[in-house]
């Protein structure tokens, strides 16, 4: 990978390396734009094949972070961590720490939260170095695990798309099939279970399917059956890049909604079902709730605040179709249209020189 030339391309602000020997803390921040303020994005600790991958991931989820931000309407900008290592046996308390200090070093430029494979007490090893993390726990006087929240969110969106593709957003008796059922998935299914959806569920954690199928009655099948089964809805909440070539002939369901972050391989797999009549609801949309929850510790965290914040995900999501069907565009690309017309109204309409800036992290310096 050229790396200059794709932050060229994609324009991207900032990569940084951190590197700490003793706790062999491997950790990438990529900050693609803070346009609209500092760039907030979670930090994912993941078995990288290679450094490359790593620093791909970072990347591609530090844009999906602008975007997300932009469309949820924060005056946040874009960025992500991802650390190299297994999170199930390769953290320890310096490795954290030394981490918050890395972040503490770009003065506010980043804000990390939590994303697969780290938790609210990594966030509070995290605090202990650096005010620019959300995410930590109640006990400190913020927002805690972000994922139930997501779930929310996740769950109100699809309600949305259902509506749009079944003319109804009733998901009782719907069928719903759920790829990975892991903090925000197990979440959704107690949201979806509870309306009456029927649940299809795979993950490659065994303990993760047995929970599902104990408390929700979801039918169990192996993680590649999943793109068969007969369902109504499709939700992808593991990892990214399975909307692909291999998987999106063989998916059923009229509608796709679920969590996971970067779910198109590449923005031509939008346009491949927009031509398939399928309505996919654009992940960073659909999957703001977490962000949305962290973003208003910033502000000293108000729960009731946040969740009326996280309930504009429904009329987002339905905003971005509208779009979709008036100019018959690809949902991502009218998702990404909305994110990128609100960046450079304000781009323009914050560019004149003011002495002393009213600034988002006044209250967490
Ligand atoms: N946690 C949050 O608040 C947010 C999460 N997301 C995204 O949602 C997705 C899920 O996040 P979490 O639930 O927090 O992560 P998680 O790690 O708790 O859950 C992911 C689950 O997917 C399973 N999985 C991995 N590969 C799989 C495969 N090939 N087939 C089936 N299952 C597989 C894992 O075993 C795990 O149970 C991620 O893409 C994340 O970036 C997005 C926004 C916020
Ligand atoms: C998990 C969130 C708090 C932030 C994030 O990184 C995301 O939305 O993907």
């Amino acid at each position: 990978m050229e790396i200059f030339n794709y932050m060229e391309t994609y324009d991207y602000e900032q990569l940084v390396f951190c590197h700490d020997k003793t706790s062999g803390l491997k950790a990438i921040i990529a900050i693609h734009d803070t346009t609209l303020g500092p760039a907030l994005g979670g930090t994912r600790m993941w078995t990288y094949k290679t450094e490359e991958e790593a620093v791909e991931d970072a990347l591609r989820l530090a844009k999906g972070m602008t975007y997300k931000n932009a469309a949820a309407g924060l005056n946040l900008g874009g960025g992500k961590t991802v650390i190299i290592g297994d999170p199930k046996t390769e953290k320890n308390e310096e490795m954290f720490r030394a981490f918050g200090r890395y972040i503490q070093g770009l003065g506010g430029r980043y804000i990390t939260a939590e994303d697969v494979g780290t938790t609210v007490q990594d966030m509070d090893l995290i605090y202990q170095e650096t005010n620019f993390v959300t995410g930590i726990s109640s006990t400190s006087g913020a927002s805690g695990n972000p994922s139930p929240i997501t779930a929310y969110g996740v769950y109100r969106g699809m309600k949305a798309a259902a509506k749009e593709g079944f003319g109804t957003d009733d998901l009782n008796g719907r069928t719903v099939a759920v790829q990975g059922v892991g903090n925000v998935a197990y979440n959704l299914c107690r949201y979806l279970h509870e309306e009456g959806a029927n649940l299809i569920v795979t993950d490659i954690n065994k303990e993760a399917v047995a929970r599902a199928r104990d408390e929700f009655g979801a039918r169990v099948v192996e993680p590649d059956e999943i793109y068969d089964v007969d369902c109504d809805i499709y939700a992808p909440c593991a990892l990214g890049a399975t909307l692909n070539d291999d998987t999106i002939p063989r998916i059923k369901a009229k509608v796709i909604a679920g969590a996971a972050n970067n779910q198109l391989k590449d923005s031509s797999h939008g346009e491949t079902l927009h031509k398939k009549g399928v309505i996919y609801t654009p992940d960073y949309v659909l999957n703001a709730g977490g962000v949305i929850n962290v973003a208003d510790e910033l502000n000293g965290y108000n729960k009731d605040r946040a969740m009326k914040k996280v309930e504009t995900i429904y009329d987002n999501v339905s905003q971005v179709f509208e779009i979709s069907r008036r100019d018959n565009i690809p949902t991502n690309e009218a998702a990404d249209r909305l994110a990128e017309e609100r960046i450079e109204r304000m781009r323009h309409s914050r560019s004149q020189f003011l002495h002393s800036e009213k600034h988002i992290l006044k209250n967490r310096i």
